[in-house]
């Protein structure tokens, strides 16, 4: 028996075939998503079902989960067409609406309230952009979806009235746990939609998906949905990427995941709820019934990219050079060396959306290929770090990191590692463990039981000394929220 698993995610759609039984990867497919932080949802069905074609079908799977990108307000009127381009996660311009719901709640009461003190990414802050700046988009607005939600509901066949065998049945929209504590509106503690939050943010009630439990079935598919998805295939609930990846990777209590992909994220699994005002930690729901502290930045393997761009090399090449760079001892430059404190495009945690990149610590020997190399994957890592603290402040119990996400594999990367995180680091195979983590789901909603797939590690890294560098990352990191 065969299951299948997608991961929605900001730069592409990944899909993984697996056997329910041993977890073998049986095949995949993969499609790529338009750039920029507003992306018609559209883009995401079509890529979905490239990743279909790309597969060669489904014919053959009994049951399929959807996890996404986290966040992403996709909004709908009555008649369930989309209103507007859905704004991504990614996406900063609602940074001033955040501050406006705390200065009219207080993020002491909205951590308490629903977990997590709001930032430009969450969906709420979203719909009170929308609310502001395009009151007529607003008031047109029926249901709101997150990117997952969306496409689920438009695989078991819903959709505008043209374009899907069952019509826009607005109350057949469903979410999971873990994509709901993203919102902003959705409470991990009661496991209960926070209307009054909603309404505050956009101005009027409107549907919401219903919120399915981990092993609960959305639905099942029905004829003529999508070239190569045949009728009667069971929908899981889906989840959001990190919760889907927790899932991915069997992630229990003392593991924290660092994922290195478009965002960074570090996550970690708690028998409990958090609620940390300080807001580097939102206090999200997991895709297992317990909970995922989480902390996400904007700045990650795309830092990366850009730096590899600039010095004219490719993935393997820029490795290379980081790895030359990290062999460099830090001793004896003056200043300590390079220090890149990574916020290229504004930056989530900490809390600094209109925030710039700095490179410091320049000198005529530091200014080289390799060093500017080793401080971009020096600096990104080091807000990586700074967010797994925040962690451990909360009394989350850290015992080792697993490193995903595309940059992980990086040799440049792994190189690093060591010097800035405190706990060993286990690298898992590479492999697409948001999909993998649907694909887990889909087997637990078909079976009831859950998957106990093996996970492949490929290195183990453990900690060694930081010749200073978090410090000195701190040092330059507090200058600039100092501004
Ligand atoms: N060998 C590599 N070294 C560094 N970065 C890489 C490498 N391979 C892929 N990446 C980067 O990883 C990112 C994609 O990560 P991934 O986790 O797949 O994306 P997403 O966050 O969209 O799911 C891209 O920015 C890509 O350039
Ligand atoms: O905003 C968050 C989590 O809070 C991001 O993790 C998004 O969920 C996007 O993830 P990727 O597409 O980068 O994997």
């Amino acid at each position: 028996m065969l299951v299948a698993g997608f991961d929605s995610s900001t730069q592409s759609c990944k899909l993984v075939v697996r056997d329910a039984e041993t977890g073998a990867l049986v095949r995949s497919g993969r499609a790529t998503h338009p750039e920029g932080t507003e992306v018609p949802p559209e883009a995401w069905w079509r890529a979905l079902a490239a990743a279909v074609a790309d597969a060669g079908g489904l014919d053959d799977v009994a049951a399929v989960s959807i996890a996404g990108q986290q966040h992403g307000l996709v909004a709908l009127d009555a008649e369930g067409r989309v209103i507007r381009d859905a704004l991504l996660w990614n996406d900063t311009r609602s940074a001033g609406a955040a501050r406006d719901l705390i200065a009219e709640f207080g993020a002491a009461y909205l951590a308490a309230r629903v977990g997590a003190v709001p930032v430009a990414s969450f969906t709420s802050t979203k719909l009170r952009w929308l609310r502001d700046h395009e009151p007529e988009s607003a008031a047109r607005v029926a249901a709101v979806a997150l990117p997952h939600d969306w496409l689920t509901w438009r695989l078991l066949g819903y959709g505008p009235a043209d374009e899907s065998p069952l019509g826009p049945d607005l109350v057949a929209l469903t979410t999971d746990r873990s994509d709901a504590s993203g919102t902003g509106y959705w409470s991990p503690r009661t496991g209960d939609w926070d209307r009054e939050l909603l309404v505050a943010a956009l101005g009027h009630e409107v549907v919401l998906p219903h919120v399915l439990q981990p092993n609960e079935r959305a639905g099942e598919t029905v004829e003529g949905v999508l070239p190569g998805v045949p009728r009667g295939v069971i929908v899981g609930a889906g989840a959001g990427d990190n919760a889907g990846a927790a899932l991915g990777l069997d992630a229990r209590e003392g593991d924290v995941v660092v994922s290195i992909g478009t965002s960074g994220t570090v996550f970690s699994i708690a028998a409990a709820p958090t609620a940390d005002a300080t807001g580097l930690v939102a206090g999200f729901a997991d895709a297992t019934g317990a909970f995922l502290p989480l902390s996400a930045t904007l700045n990650a393997a795309r830092v990366l990219d850009a730096t590899a761009a600039l010095l004219g090399v490719d993935h393997d090449a820029f490795g290379a050079l980081v790895a030359e760079g990290a062999a460099v001892p830090h001793e004896g430059e003056r200043g300590g060396g390079l220090v890149l404190v990574p916020y290229f495009d504004g930056e989530r945690t900490p809390d600094l959306p209109e925030a710039t990149g700095v490179l410091a610590g320049i000198t005529r020997a530091t200014l080289t290929r390799a060093g500017l190399a080793r401080a971009s994957v020096e600096g990104v890592l080091c807000n990586l770090a700074e967010a797994l603290d925040a962690h451990r402040a909360l009394g989350v119990t850290v015992r080792r990191v697993l490193l995903i996400g595309g940059a992980a594999v990086s040799p440049g990367v792994q190189a690093v590692v060591p010097h800035v995180f405190d706990v060993p680091v286990d690298v898992p195979a590479p492999g697409e463990y948001v999909a993998d983590g649907a694909a887990r789901q889909a087997v637990w909603t078909l079976t009831r039981v859950r998957p106990d797939w093996p996970v492949e590690t490929v290195a183990h890294l453990d900690p060694a000394d930081d010749h200073g560098l978090r410090e000195r990352y701190r040092a330059e990191a507090a200058r600039i929220a100092a501004r």
